[in-house]
């Protein structure tokens, strides 16, 4: 803090030793290497305020959870992507900071929790967390690491995805439902990026969009 003219124990701080300044706990603030600005970084999901009460208790979803990872993750970095023979040149990619061993758990998948009354149809972000009572996780505007992963198809390299989302239920049976990250059949290797199958709905919609009527395989 700079000294301040017209505060009498101004000049008492400015003698203060530089351990005494304040600063906030190392954690609270950390976000990943290249972690876009404008997205507000989550450590634990965010509630909907229009999430119904008993949907809230069905899927045990908590205001905290027992025991937070490390954040940001040890397991994963985002990097931009500078291959023009990658479809998703210029934006960024999930990729291992570490050797995964198969079948291992990644990350969460961590946004805002909402049922279809506070729907975002623009989103590309948006995982489904419970179909039959339409309870989904938007990385949209908020979100962590896992939202960054993109699609196998057409990245260099892949013929199927080497991860998966899948859900888990924190600390057992009856814990909160989260969306997670897990490693496919097959060990991962450090600096391979991560691609999961974003399924053959998300493209279709895609292609309808943009005004192409027929998909074939997708
Ligand atoms: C969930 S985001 C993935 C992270 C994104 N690359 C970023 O930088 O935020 C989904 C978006 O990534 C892009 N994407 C991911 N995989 C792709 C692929 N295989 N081909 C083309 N675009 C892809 C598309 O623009 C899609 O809308």
């Amino acid at each position: 803090m700079p000294p301040n003219p017209s505060n009498p124990n101004s000049s008492r701080e400015t003698k203060q030793p530089k351990q005494s300044i304040h600063r906030p706990p190392s954690s609270a603030s950390k976000h990943p290497t290249n972690w876009p600005p404008e997205i507000k970084y989550l450590t634990r999901p965010q509630l909907s305020k229009r999430l119904p009460t008993p949907t809230v208790s069905q899927l045990c979803l908590l205001p905290t959870p027992p025991s937070p990872a490390s954040h940001p993750s040890p397991l994963v970095k985002i990097r931009k992507i500078t291959s023009p023979a990658h479809p998703a040149n210029g934006q960024f990619g999930l990729f291992a900071a570490t050797a995964l061993p198969a079948k291992s758990i990644i990350l969460d998948y961590l946004g805002y929790v909402h049922d279809p009354s506070d729907l975002d149809e623009t989103s590309d972000y948006d995982l489904s967390l419970d179909p039959e009572l339409g309870v989904g996780v938007d990385a949209s505007k908020m979100g962590n690491e896992a939202r960054m992963v993109n699609d196998y198809r057409g990245v260099p390299g892949f013929e199927r995805p080497n991860v998966v989302f899948e859900t888990r239920r924190v600390g057992g049976n009856t814990g909160e439902l989260r969306m997670a990250l897990w490693v496919g059949s097959k060990d991962i290797k450090k600096g391979t990026e991560l691609c999961v199958s974003y399924g053959k709905g998300f493209w279709q919609e895609r292609m309808k969009e943009s005004g192409v009527e027929s998909i074939g395989e997708v």
